[in-house]
């Protein structure tokens, strides 16, 4: 039985970032990896403009003034943003201008309005500004045309897209998405629409995987229900490992009589690099690399909290890694305060699922209520976090500090 370190280590080690590039449309890019650095052939801001509603004004003309003694300039244009300015500014001469708007030549200095007092064509300054340039923003002073604008490896949300649409990027170069399929194995399972004889199982399994993928991007494949029977699952599982870089099943992975997943992963051909781990909940998760097909196979327990358990714990980080992502692919732990005491761990990992809090900027914990069992899936809504208790913990008690594997915050 690995360690859990040993197995992330393992598991991630497999993992061999996609590289194939695709270009979508920027409307559509939200959310994809960029594949390779964007630049523009803008500077930012594209020219001197205002950072102001005020006066464009030469900062020598109203260096020394002051409310006692006020410098009037003449008015000798009025620049919105958006429209070039036509004059040149001559000494003891000011602009109109407006935020945003274009610095005419001749100006270098921005005087906001309310330090001024406008009469007719004229404008008294009453008050000098901090600096020569204040309350322009220069060409080139955010970005410099040609150099790195954004860099690949990083996810496009409302931020990086802002950047692509200001710097005119229509189309975008984004490394595909990752073919994700998922099944789950088990006779007993029915899906949540039909009728439930005595003693089936609700196939909860598939639902939860395919939004645990849905919230990483990922749209999955659903193979749906695969009973336990060899030669559906092995005709099943080679499809999909054919077509996916990735296939995640839960349940048939323990030693039952019908848990055939192991064998099936060797008689295709995989090697099995992953068969236990030691983690409470999930302890059975079997992990297997197909080289030749360039495919990973997850294989998770089917008790439902363990199957999001291991999902969370090892193949979140995987398929982050496998995205494309330069960074900030590994999980996040963080150190937190355990409002209510935790159980021991004399021999496995324990993964504890609850909620965290910030609290006058500090991480707070709490377990969830009710049972805590790999097969109730009751008290694991809300969860956004999981404490971990190390091998060996005698328990933690409240008020003590732990770590916290953070899943969605
Ligand atoms: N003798 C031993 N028995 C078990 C061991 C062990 O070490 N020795 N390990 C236990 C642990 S820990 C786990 S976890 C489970 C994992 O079992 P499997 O991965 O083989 O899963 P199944 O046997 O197929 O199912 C277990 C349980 O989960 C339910 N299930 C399965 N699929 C779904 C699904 N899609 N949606 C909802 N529920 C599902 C299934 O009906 C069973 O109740 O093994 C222990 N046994
Ligand atoms: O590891 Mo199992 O997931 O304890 O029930
Ligand atoms: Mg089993």
């Amino acid at each position: 039985m690995l360690s859990v370190a040993d197995a992330e280590r393992i598991i991630l080690a497999a993992v061999a970032p996609l590289t194939e590039v695709e270009g979508v449309h920027l409307p559509d890019a939200t959310g994809r990896i960029l594949a390779t650095a964007v630049k523009s052939q803008l500077d930012f801001p594209h020219w001197d403009n205002s950072a102001m509603d005020g006066y464009a004004v030469r900062f020598e003309d109203v260096a020394d003034c002051a409310e006692d003694n006020p410098q009037a300039l003449e008015v000798i244009e009025e620049i919105a943003a958006g429209q070039p300015p036509e004059k040149t500014l001559q000494s003891g001469q000011a602009a109109r201008i407006f935020t945003g708007a274009m610095v005419p030549s001749g100006a270098d200095t921005i005087v906001m309005q309310e330090n001024t007092i406008r009469e007719g064509d004229r404008v008294q300054v009453l008050k000098s500004p901090k600096a020569l340039g204040e309350f322009v923003r220069h060409r080139g002073r955010f970005y410099q045309a040609g150099t790195p604008l954004l860099n690949p490896g990083i996810r496009l949300g409302a931020a990086e897209i802002a950047v692509l649409a200001a710097a005119q990027c229509n189309l975008i170069k984004v490394i595909r998405q990752p073919r994700v399929a998922i099944l789950s194995t088990g006779s007993e399972l029915v899906a949540p629409e039909q009728p439930l004889k005595p003693g089936q199982i609700v196939d909860s399994n598939q639902y939860a995987l395919a939004a645990f993928l849905e919230q990483l991007g990922i749209e999955a494949l659903r193979l749906g229900i695969v009973a336990d029977e060899p030669q559906v699952l092995r005709q099943n599982i080679r499809e999909a490992l054919q077509w996916g870089d990735v296939v995640l099943s839960t349940g048939g992975v323990s030693v039952g009589d019908y848990d055939y997943i192991e064998g099936i992963l060797q008689e295709l051909g995989g090697e099995v690099l992953v068969q236990s781990v030691a983690i409470k909940p999930g302890k059975p998760l079997t992990m297997a690399r197909f080289a030749k097909l360039r495919s990973l196979y997850f294989g998770l327990p089917g008790n439902p909290v363990s199957a999001l358990v291991t999902a969370w714990r090892f193949v979140q980080p995987a398929l982050l890694k496998l995205s494309g992502l330069s960074q900030g692919w590994q999980p996040q732990f963080v150190e937190a305060i355990t409002e209510l005491a935790l159980p021991a761990a004399p021999s496995r990992e324990t993964y504890i699922w609850g909620q965290v809090k910030i609290h006058e900027g500090r991480f707070y914990f709490n377990c969830a209520g009710g049972s805590f069992s790999s097969g109730n899936l009751v008290n694991l809504a809300q969860t956004n976090a999981c404490a971990v208790i190390p091998v060996g913990s005698p328990g933690i008690a409240a008020g003590e500090r732990l770590s916290l594997l953070l899943l969605s915050f």
